[in-house]
């Protein structure tokens, strides 16, 4: 199934709630549970990520199936290993590729033991569940911040503690600082120096807490915004004070003419009068999640750019490098993979252009959130698979439908 989306019209208009962020609420559902919390979580997303969370902590079984998840694959791989019991975890074809070798190894030295079902250094995993012990672990930082805030979690709950030394360059640290924070609001404390992280035994308070909408999600909203002419966008339950390092996407789109001004009950987006840049450089090491999102948005502006930071998006949901260029040539570009985690686009059309393209969206909602948008400057698109949204974003298309995007059905 596909949809054919298009936008007949320059305005962007109305107002959106945007669902909350999975990232926090599945950091939220960990640290509920390590604090036997009695209170219920308000404003958690029905999005596949964070439903299979939830399921796992309202199940009487021991085998869990969490899709496509990574935050709940990394996440639960800690969390069954302090459990006592036996325990399997399995995903996607998809998080069968997906590598989970550096937290198991981690795991297993602070006492788990945690044996590969099929191949080595990826799920599923079967996990024999005990009393945890802490140390002082390295760690690579360079391939996913999720084994690092998996840990981070159970840090405080297992004896001793723990100290992280991390090696390598830190990717996605942003999340990191997501994880300590949010547990430094349930009274966990740590300390962070130079490339050492260390959380001694502390007990989590339990607390009521409240999900803050996704600023990933909120991307493709400013992305459509830049492609309008006619923008005013309230954008419901968005605030600039976050705990996501996507925030500092408003700050970005400064220079891509979008204004974003606090409202009483979110975020208002509008043009601030500013011309768009001749060429842009950004590095994604700390919001690898948007990249795709400022990949289509430049070629529909025809702005040329340079990439980097972009180390961990082949070990994604999809390879993104592969499938953006695959994808983006379908405009007729072509971007190039200048070295390990950079790309970049020169502003020309080398390659023949599909009228109406269509887009293969590989089991990755980014994918099929970041190109529907393509439709406001190039005419109709087409998204395959367009139902991959409900792993963040499960009332995308229908948001979209509400500011006059056009999304027909087509077998
Ligand atoms: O901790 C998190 O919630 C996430 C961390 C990032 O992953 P990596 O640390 O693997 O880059 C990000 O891409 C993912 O969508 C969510
Ligand atoms: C990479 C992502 O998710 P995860 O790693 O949690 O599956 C994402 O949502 O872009």
């Amino acid at each position: 199934m596909k949809y054919l989306v298009s936008k007949s019209d320059k305005t962007l208009k109305g107002s959106i709630v945007l669902p909350g962020s999975k990232s926090i609420a599945n950091r939220a559902l960990i640290i509920h549970a390590l604090s036997y919390s009695p209170y219920s979580i308000e404003n958690l997303s029905d999005s596949d990520d964070v439903r299979v969370m939830s399921q796992v902590f309202n199940s009487n079984t021991n085998h869990f199936d969490i899709g496509h998840a990574g935050t709940a694959m990394r996440f639960l791989t800690a969390f069954l290993s302090q459990i006592v019991g036996e325990w399997t975890i399995t995903g996607s074809d998809r998080m069968k590729q997906r590598p989970i070798g550096i937290l198991v190894d981690a795991l297993n030295k602070l006492g788990a033991r945690i044996e590969y079902l099929e191949n080595d250094g990826f799920p599923p995993l079967k996990i024999y569940g005990s009393h945890l012990k802490g140390c002082v672990l390295e760690l690579d930082g360079s391939v996913s911040s999720q084994y690092i805030s998996a840990l981070l979690m159970i840090a405080p709950t297992i004896e001793d503690g723990l100290t992280l030394r991390l090696k390598n360059k830190i990717t996605s640290r942003s999340y990191i600082e997501m994880t300590l924070k949010l547990m430094e609001q349930f009274g966990v404390q740590h300390v962070w120096k130079g490339n050492e992280i260390r959380i001694s035994e502390q007990k989590y308070k339990a607390l009521p807490f409240s999900v803050e909408a996704d600023w990933s999600g909120a991307s493709y909203w400013y992305q459509m915004a830049v492609l309008a002419e006619n923008v005013d966008v309230e954008l419901i339950g968005l605030t600039t004070e976050s705990l996501q390092g996507d925030a500092m996407i408003a700050q970005w789109f400064e220079q891509l003419g979008i204004q974003t001004t606090a409202t009483e009950k979110g975020s208002r987006l509008t043009k601030n009068g500013q011309s768009l840049p001749k060429y842009l450089q950004l590095n994604f090491i700390e919001n690898p999640d948007v990249a795709q999102t400022f990949a289509v948005l430049c070629v529909m502006k025809q702005i040329p750019f340079h990439f980097t930071g972009l180390e961990t998006l082949k070990i994604k949901e999809t390879n993104r490098i592969a499938a953006l260029q695959d994808e983006l040539a379908k405009f007729g570009v072509q971007i190039t993979e200048t070295a390990h985690g950079e790309l970049k686009w020169d502003g020309t059309f080398p390659l023949e252009k599909q009228a109406v393209p269509e887009i293969e969206t590989y089991h990755d909602h980014r994918m099929a959130m970041a190109f529907a948008p393509a439709c406001q400057s190039y005419g109709p698109v087409a998204i395959l698979d367009p139902m991959v949204v409900t792993k963040s974003y499960p009332a995308f298309w229908e948001d979209l439908k509400k500011v006059g995007f056009v999304v027909e059905k087509v077998m």
